[in-house]
């Protein structure tokens, strides 16, 4: 079991959003932040109607939507996560952004055994860590697109990382999250995204040389291979943005041709086409 109760979010895109309605669910008092008041609605909303479905489908009951809102808070201010036993950070996937973001946890966080966590898809964790005067108490937890369905949490220890830390977070994952954890080492991609990214730049140079049209290539791989998503449809859901993002710490790490973002994809994302999150990308939603 585990002694984490409290949990803070950071950001409340699509994966924060599934990461505190996972916690919450499991009967963590959560609580979420986000830059603006703005952007915090609109993940309030996301979050609200998620766990409306939820009942809707008869996944869980009225009683349990209502008292799984009321785990849940909203800020602006990261101050006030200062008594969470735990974090996980899940803004953009930008190595920038998310150390100034731990520079700042690591302010205002003040349990001395809390656990600062990132949801990154790729970015080495010590790099992170480094950036906090904590860094045995920092660790990837990387959850997975939607989070409260996938069965996966990849539990990614830094060189720095302390084994109470890797211990406290494999029992909150595993006996309160009810999740699957695998180990993997720090290096970009960790297992996941080091198999299936160059798999969907693969799919996306196949269409932009004109070897095969979008709906062909998601149905080969959803009728061929049982896949639920082909690789095009797959790439809008996780976002072209966060693609690219990810692509690019897996080729500076390795130099590996495989992980170069094709120009298409390049060009989408300059465009503001970055999948199903603004409406349009290999495909119009
Ligand atoms: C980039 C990274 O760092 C790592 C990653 O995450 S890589 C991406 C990993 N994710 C994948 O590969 C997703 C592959 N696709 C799928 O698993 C499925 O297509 C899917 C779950 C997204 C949708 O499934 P579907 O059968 O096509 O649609 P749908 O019937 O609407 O949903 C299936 C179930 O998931 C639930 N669901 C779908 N989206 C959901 C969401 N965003 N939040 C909560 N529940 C959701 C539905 O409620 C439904 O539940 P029930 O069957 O219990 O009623
Ligand atoms: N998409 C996926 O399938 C998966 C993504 N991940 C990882 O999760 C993280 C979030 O991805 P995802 O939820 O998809 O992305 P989204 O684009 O849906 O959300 C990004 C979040 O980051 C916030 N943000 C953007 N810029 C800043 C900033 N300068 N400072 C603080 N917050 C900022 C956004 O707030 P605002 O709306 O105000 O801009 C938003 O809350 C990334 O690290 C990604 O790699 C991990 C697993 C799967």
């Amino acid at each position: 079991m585990t002694d984490i109760e409290r949990v803070g979010v950071v950001g409340c895109g699509q994966m924060g959003a599934g990461i505190a309605e996972v916690c919450a669910r499991s009967g963590l008092d959560v609580m979420v932040a986000e830059t603006t008041g703005e952007a915090l609605e609109i993940g309030r909303t996301r979050l609200t109607n998620s766990l409306g479905k939820a009942a809707e489908r008869g996944k869980i009951t009225e009683e349990q939507r209502d008292a799984t809102l009321d785990r849940l808070s909203f800020t602006t201010d990261l101050g006030e996560f200062s008594d969470r036993d735990l974090v996980i950070e899940a803004v953009v996937e930008n190595e920038q952004i998310k150390t100034e973001i731990f520079q700042v946890l690591d302010q205002v966080v003040t349990r001395p055994d809390a656990i600062l966590a990132s949801n990154t898809s790729s970015i080495p964790l010590v790099k992170l860590a480094v950036a906090t005067s904590r860094p045995d108490q920092v660790i990837g937890i990387h959850f997975f697109n939607p989070a409260p369905v996938q069965a996966l949490v990849e539990l990614i220890p830094a060189l720095t990382t302390g084994d109470e830390t890797i211990k406290r977070s494999e029992a909150l994952v595993g006996d309160i999250l009810g999740k699957h954890a695998i180990r993997a080492q720090d290096r970009a991609g960790f297992v996941v995204n080091a198999l299936l990214i160059p798999y969907l730049l693969s799919a996306i140079r196949m269409f932009e040389s004109g070897i095969a049209s979008r709906e062909d290539i998601d149905n080969g791989m959803e009728l061929g291979c049982a896949h639920p998503m082909g690789p095009l449809k797959l790439s809008d859901l996780i976002g072209l943005d966060t693609i690219v993002a990810i692509a690019e710490s897996m080729y500076e790490e390795y130099k590996e041709p495989l992980y170069a973002a094709p120009p298409l994809l390049l060009r989408m994302v300059d465009a503001g086409r970055m999948g199903r999150k603004t409406g349009s990308g290999f495909y119009s939603y």
